[in-house]
This record gives structure tokens, C-alpha cells and sequence, in this order.
């Protein structure tokens, strides 16, 4: 295996959905299937929170939820949980400033996918120090979905973070929907990470169709 290239990274971070079985009112796996069914690039499991599974459970989910990605050659992305993704062989992982340390997982986890959140300057540059692949850039919009979320920095911080040089792959994410996605597309961001915007959409096929429209349309 080799490290993915910035290339092809950018093409994955398009419209990049993050999912855990507590962030939807119907079956998660419809949730997923309607998600790659209109045209997601990139999953993360990010099973966190009140309710969230824990143990064989989450093991024998992550891999249903793999195994649908697999049939759409969609890549999986395992969030936080480095000995899950190592263990089911997933496609990534991404990790925050409060987690292990990129360049420890960069170790353990070889050329797979390295994805690390960032909030200034200063943790872009180490995280590509680090070895990152790519890094997302939050909360950009206001959202209820992460009840530890950062400030909210509009769509500046991205602006800023090109306008200083930084050129690895980066994704939005916060409050991002299909209204507002273009706005950080703009910016300077290869695509959007969104939870909310389809997980909880009247129809998750329908709502990705759009999200990916409109990123389309700002590249
Ligand atoms: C694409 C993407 N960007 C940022 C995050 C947030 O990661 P982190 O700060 O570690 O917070 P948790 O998601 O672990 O609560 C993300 N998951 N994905
Ligand atoms: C998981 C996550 N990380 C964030 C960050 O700022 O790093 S914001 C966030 C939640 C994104 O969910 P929604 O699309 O529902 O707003
Ligand atoms: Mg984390």
C-alpha cells in the first residue's frame, strides 16, 4: 500500500458523511445505504455520545456499516477508535487534538488514511507534520451536534489557513447543509463533512443528491 495522493484525496473529501447510530431517528443502515446510494465520496463511523454502542456491539455494527461502503467502493473511515479501524482493516482514521497523537497513530497505522481536526494555524502545521492526509477545519457553522465544539469561525479560519500556505486536502464540517455548503467550498475547502444534514433529513438520498450538486458546482 502506498499513502494516498493529495489528488485523489481531495476527490474523497467532496461531500465527506460522518454517522453514528445515535445521530439518526430511522435505521442507521438505510440512513447509510440512502447516503451512498445519492452519491456520498467519503464515510467516517463516529459512534460517540448518549446511547452510543460500545464493545462487540460496535465491532459487529462498524462492520455492517464497512461492508455496505465496500459494495458503493466508498472508503471507511473509523473515528477516534484506532484499534477498531486496526482490527477491521477500515480505510482510515480520524482523530482531534484531544486524542492520541497523529504522528503515534500515523505509526500504528501505516499509509492507511490519516484525517487530524484542526482549529488555528499552528495545529495545521503540525498535523501535517505529522503525516496527515487531511485535516477538517471546525466548527465553521453553529451545530448541536458536538456538544464540545470549538468556537464557531465562519468560513474564515479555512480562508485564512490557504491564504497562509496551507495546501493539504481540508474539509468543512459543522452546521454545513446544502444551503450554506457552497459558502465553504468557496473558501477554499475541498468539500464538506456533515452529520446532521443527512442523517436527520426527511430523505438522506435526496439531501445528498444535493450536497453534492452544490459542492460540484463550486469546483
Ligand atoms: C472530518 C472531521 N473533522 C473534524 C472532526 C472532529 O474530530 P474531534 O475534534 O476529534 O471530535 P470528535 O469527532 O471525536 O468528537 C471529525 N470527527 N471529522
Ligand atoms: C463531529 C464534529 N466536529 C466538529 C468540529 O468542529 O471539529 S463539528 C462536528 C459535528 C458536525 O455535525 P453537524 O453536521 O450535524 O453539525
Ligand atoms: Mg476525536
Amino acid at each position: 500500500m502506498v499513502r494516498i495522493s493529495n489528488e485523489k484525496m481531495r476527490e474523497l473529501l467532496r461531500v465527506y458523511f460522518i454517522m453514528g447510530s445515535n445521530n439518526c431517528k430511522k435505521d442507521p443502515l438505510e440512513v447509510i445505504r440512502e447516503a451512498l446510494e445519492g452519491g456520498i465520496t467519503l464515510f467516517q463511523f463516529r459512534e460517540k455520545g448518549k446511547g452510543a454502542l460500545t464493545g462487540e456491539k460496535k465491532h459487529v455494527f462498524a462492520k455492517e456499516i464497512q461492508s455496505i461502503c465496500k459494495k458503493y467502493n466508498v472508503p471507511f473511515i473509523v473515528n477516534d477508535d484506532v484499534d477498531l479501524a486496526i482490527a477491521l482493516d477500515a480505510d482510515g482514521v480520524h482523530i482531534g487534538q484531544e486524542d492520541e497523537s497523529a504522528d503515534r497513530v500515523r505509526e500504528k497505522i501505516g499509509d492507511k488514511i490519516l484525517g487530524v481536526s484542526v482549529h488555528n494555524l499552528e495545529e495545521a502545521r503540525k498535523a501535517i507534520a505529522q503525516g496527515a492526509d487531511y485535516i477538517g477545519v471546525g466548527p465553521v457553522f453553529p451545530t448541536k451536534t458536538k456538544e464540545d465544539a470549538k468556537e464557531v469561525q465562519g468560513t474564515s479560519l479555512i480562508l485564512s489557513l490557504r491564504q497562509n500556505g496551507i495546501q493539504i486536502p481540508m474539509v468543512g464540517i459543522g452546521g454545513i447543509n446544502a444551503e450554506n455548503a457552497s459558502e465553504v467550498v468557496k473558501a477554499g475547502a475541498d468539500g464538506v463533512s456533515v452529520i446532521t444534514a443527512i442523517s436527520l433529513a426527511e430523505s438522506p438520498f435526496e439531501s445528498t443528491k444535493q450536497l453534492v450538486m452544490t459542492v460540484n458546482e463550486c469546483l
